[in-house]
């Protein structure tokens, strides 16, 4: 990936970095790489994530996927982690396998999916490193219900991917599943270019050792200096803007087939550096759409953003018709790929007009190879930003208060804490 940081400028925009400023935070920068690199070398928790294009095993992979490589659909049950990194690689490339994400426990939308999809064609790819989510393990036993009472047999079409041990791992080993373990070390949002975000590329017939020599290349860039390092770049720059003000990072990519990106980057962003009352909100947008909804926010609202673009050079292209109606005569001698570069390049123009830093950054196309570098390049942002804020980047304590509440509830048990918050905050205001 390539990123231009040009419009994140302090020339360009407010809030925004001096050249200065960036030369001096780059001594942080070269600081914080050693850190990384010695994490790296040290397979240590979390740092390990940046080995996976050298750790991952594609032959393994596709050895599990075997039994059901031939799958019309493929049913994935996994949530935050677990799923985003499958679903982002999936919807950004073709594939002729349906692909079907359950990472939520609304049932009408799950009987929904249950009820269109072929289960006699389906793999259901289980995905957990605990092997303990909620919502995962309830999902698999309604899947599991569904594909019995269809009298298809689940376990010659399930594929789990957990930790050692756990619920999950028992079931796995109990029925004889083909299963892969999550990788030692791995936070489930850095996890996509593991088996947790493979297994689905591999079933729908992705080459994954594209994805992981993309990974690989973006690697290879990791240096001391962010001058050097896109990576480091787009990570020690939202770092700097958030410290200006940019509290929110809008990620808006010019492509329908990285929209799903936009979701996994919240979640690397939102739970990796958002602790200790700091962290930047990763807001989820989509170009050219978007400028039709938030783009009046962005450039005339309040100063506490960034956009981070993210476009390709090279996609696939339709012309646009020729037209008699006189005000759309313009249109016709364009694509309709040239009017989404002109409206992006407009955008990109617009914000930085008003002073809005922006950054963009650049794929050549949509393919494995590319897909795999954006994914390594931005999770090695995130370990940077989380370097320079000093949080434990590859945790997540705040999740666990809802989880005990939600046991808590279902249970019938009473959390008390939750309980207290509910009854200071009951204000119902009713029809
Ligand atoms: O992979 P699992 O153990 O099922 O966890 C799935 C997700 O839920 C957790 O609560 C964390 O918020 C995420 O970081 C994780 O990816």
């Amino acid at each position: 990936m390539n990123v231009d940081i040009g419009n994140a400028l302090s020339s360009v925009a407010s809030p925004g970095v001096s050249r200065d400023s960036l030369e001096r935070l780059d001594e942080q920068v070269a600081a914080a790489h050693e850190r990384i690199e010695t994490g790296m070398a040290n397979e240590e928790h979390g740092y390990e994530a940046l080995n996976l294009p050298e750790r991952t095993d594609p032959e393994e992979i596709r050895a599990a996927v075997e039994p059901v490589a031939d799958a019309e659909a493929l049913l994935t049950i996994g949530i935050g982690g677990s799923s985003l990194g499958a679903a982002t690689i999936t919807n950004a490339l073709d594939s002729d396998t349906e692909t079907v994400f359950l990472d939520n426990v609304d049932p009408a939308w799950i009987s929904r999916h249950l009820e269109s999809l072929p289960l006699e064609g389906t793999a259901i790819n289980v995905v957990s490193r605990s092997g303990t989510t909620a919502e995962t393990l309830a999902n698999f036993l309604v899947v599991r219900e569904a594909f019995e009472s269809a009298g298809v047999d689940w376990t010659e079409r399930t594929i789990v991917t957990t930790g050692e041990s756990g619920p999950l791992r028992d079931l796995a080993n109990r029925h004889d599943l083909p299963s892969l373990k999550v990788p030692d070390g791995v936070p489930g949002r850095f996890s996509a270019l593991s088996a947790v975000g493979m297994v689905a590329a591999a079933v729908c017939g992705h080459d994954l050792e594209a994805l992981l020599s993309g990974a690989a290349a973006e690697r290879e860039t990791l240096s001391g200096s962010l001058f050097d390092c896109p990576a480091y770049a787009y990570g020690a720059t939202t770092y700097a803007l958030d410290q200006r003000g940019a509290g929110v990072n809008a990620v808006m990519p010019y492509a329908e087939s990285l929209e799903t990106y936009a979701e996994w980057f919240a979640q690397l962003w939102a739970e990796s550096l958002g602790k200790d009352d700091l962290g930047q909100t990763p807001v989820r947008a989509l170009g050219v759409t978007d400028q039709h909804s938030q783009l009046q926010l962005y450039r005339a609202g309040p100063r506490d953003k960034l956009v981070t673009f993210v476009t390709t050079a090279e996609g696939a292209d339709r012309p646009i018709p020729d037209t008699d109606v006189e005000d759309l005569a313009y249109l016709g001698d364009a694509t309709l790929g040239e009017l989404l570069e002109a409206e992006f390049e407009a955008t990109e123009a617009s914000l930085a007009a008003a002073g809005r830093p922006n950054v963009r950054v650049e794929l050549e196309r949509v393919d494995e190879y590319e897909l795999g570098g954006l994914l390594y390049g931005m999770e090695a942002a995130c370990v940077l930003a989380g370097e320079l804020y000093g949080v434990n980047t590859f945790e997540q304590p705040a999740v666990e208060w809802a989880k005990k509440a939600t046991r808590g509830l279902l249970g019938g048990g009473e959390f008390e804490e939750a309980n207290a918050v509910a009854e200071k905050t009951e204000l119902r205001v009713e029809r």
